[in-house]
């Protein structure tokens, strides 16, 4: 088999960080490839090399054996590589349309809409994608908008697409859908990279598999035959075992209360208690209302009627921070848009919700907001160059990280996460579910809203919607095959 595309000897330094060092991936001609590592290995600086968004300081890109283009010659680039990045490029206020042909002005001096219209549908269609040409990007769901990606990149006539982790965001039977067009993709000789922190979706979809760590490559192999332990190993530099969930201690008192809640749309109908020391889950698939669900208990979203009740105190409906103050914690779904300010310090993140604390006479007093960082920084493991580093910079899996972190500072009386390991690894999947339930043996009740069973396997009771309600309630000790089945509306 050929070789399609290679990086060799890459080195890539930001200031002080070395993200690449001497590090290199060969991917043969119609294979799909993985590239694995923990959070911060430098797979999306590699990514970023492979596209053409940034200059290595040393090393080479080749495909099809040619050097890769110079930098500037983007037309160049789109006709080599595509990528769907971890964070949309879909701009919300412009429609499918406008969003597929942007950057094309080349074509022509004036654009002629109505032309612009039927070419995107026609576009749409070869790549079966089945969506509205003139609706707004903003109103489509995840999975369309991704698909939206995927087609507007092969539109350019890439034979190379890199997936960088593409199914974070993406309920099981959407997953299913994106494998089923890969693999059609393959069957049509497309080349691809894959990157993810689901290492059962590298071993289904993949054929051979790179292993990042700190900076450097350490392993190349076909998937099959490998062992799952060994491929931990080389991404973690050690041996790791499965999370083991603990046994929690419910009290009496209720600290989060949704009564009679309901939203046009999204959910109706549903009660929910959770009490001090109690973990209960929200499952269900991308329409059943449960991210909805917890928004609304956060307060990012107002209900149409009920109530919620935050450690005791009534919340004003869709005021985040009345129920901060009430003593709430919480990790949104969109770390990008609602998680962190991007140019804000990793420090100035983290320790947002007790800046009212630190110090006396309301300011904050840069030594102590420092020192809570920092623990925060140790206790999860966050890799960066310290508490003064923007959280832009950070690599997705640690900057998720850094919203975990502020959800823990103030020590809240509940917690509500959302996804919460989405893009994180395997070892930091475990420390952050370890610090859900150290807030719990605190006293904090907890609401674990997830796509990811394992995620779901730290709760007390797994409370399942379909279609906005409540359908039904799981105690711990469910199986895979069970909870899948009463999410799916298969069985109630
Ligand atoms: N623009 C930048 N400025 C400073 N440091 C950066 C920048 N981009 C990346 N880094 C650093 O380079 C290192 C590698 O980051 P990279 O994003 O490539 O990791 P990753 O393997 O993709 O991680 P994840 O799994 O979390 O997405 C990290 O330490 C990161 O903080």
């Amino acid at each position: 088999m050929s070789t399609h595309v290679e990086a060799r000897n890459v080195v890539k330094r930001f200031g002080p960080t070395t993200a690449l060092d001497g590090a290199g991936i060969t991917i043969a001609e119609g294979e799909t490839h993985a590239l694995v590592g923990r959070n911060g290995a430098g797979k999306s600086t590699l990514v970023s090399i492979l596209t053409g968004l940034q200059r290595p300081d040393e090393g080479e890109v080749r495909f099809s054996g040619e050097p890769a283009p110079a930098l500037g010659d983007r037309d160049a680039w789109r006709r080599r590589v595509a990528c769907v990045y971890q964070k949309s490029t879909i701009i919300p206020a412009l429609t499918v349309a406008e969003n597929l042909f942007l950057n094309r002005q080349s074509e022509g001096r004036t654009i002629n809409w109505r032309a612009l219209r039927a070419r995107a549908r026609e576009l749409l269609d070869t790549y079966e994608v089945d969506v509205d040409a003139q609706a707004l990007a903003g109103d489509l769901s995840v999975e369309q908008r991704q698909l939206v990606e995927i087609a507007r990149a092969l539109s350019f006539g890439a034979r190379f697409i890199i997936l960088d982790e593409p199914t974070a965001r993406l309920d099981g039977p959407a997953i299913e859908r994106l494998f089923a067009r890969m693999r059609s993709l393959r069957e049509q000789g497309v080349t691809m990279m894959y990157i993810s922190h689901h290492l059962d979706e590298v071993y289904e979809i993949c054929q051979s598999v790179t292993v990042f760590r700190d900076a450097r490559h350490v392993l190349t192999r076909p998937v099959a035959g490998l062992p799952h332990d060994e491929l931990v190993a080389a991404m973690t530099g050690e041996a790791t075992a499965a999370y083991e969930a603990r046994q929690h201690t419910p009290a009496e008192r209720v600290v989060l209360e949704g009564a009679g809640l309901s939203l046009a749309g999204r959910y109706t109908g549903v009660d929910l208690a959770v009490r001090s020391g109690e973990v209960v889950g929200l499952a269900g698939s991308a329409s059943s209302g449960k991210v909805g669900l917890a928004e609304t208990l956060v307060g990012l979203r107002r209900a149409d009627a009920g109530t919620v009740t935050v450690n005791g105190t009534q919340v004003r409906a869709g005021d985040v921070p009345a129920a901060m103050r009430a003593g709430l914690g919480f990790v949104p779904e969109d770390r990008h848009h609602e998680g962190f300010v991007p140019l804000l310090s990793v420090g100035e993140n983290a320790t947002f919700p007790i800046a009212r604390k630190l110090g006396r006479f309301g300011t904050v007093s840069p030594a102590r907001r420092r020192a809570e960082a920092e623990r925060l920084i140790g206790s999860l493991d966050i890799k960066t160059e310290g508490p003064d580093q923007p959280v832009g910079d950070l690599s997705g899996g640690n900057a998720q990280k850094v919203v975990f972190a502020r959800a823990l500072v103030d020590d809240p009386a509940v917690l509500v996460v959302i996804n919460p390991t989405a893009g994180v690894d395997v070892k930091a999947k475990q420390a952050l579910l370890g610090a859900v339930e150290d807030a719990v043996e605190r006293g904090a009740g907890a609401v674990v809203v997830s796509d990811e069973l394992d995620d779901l396997r730290i709760c007390d009771r797994v409370l399942v919607m379909f279609h906005g309600r409540v359908v039904k309630e799981v105690p711990r000790g469910w199986s895979d095959h069970e909870l899948v089945a009463v999410m799916e509306g298969i069985e109630e």
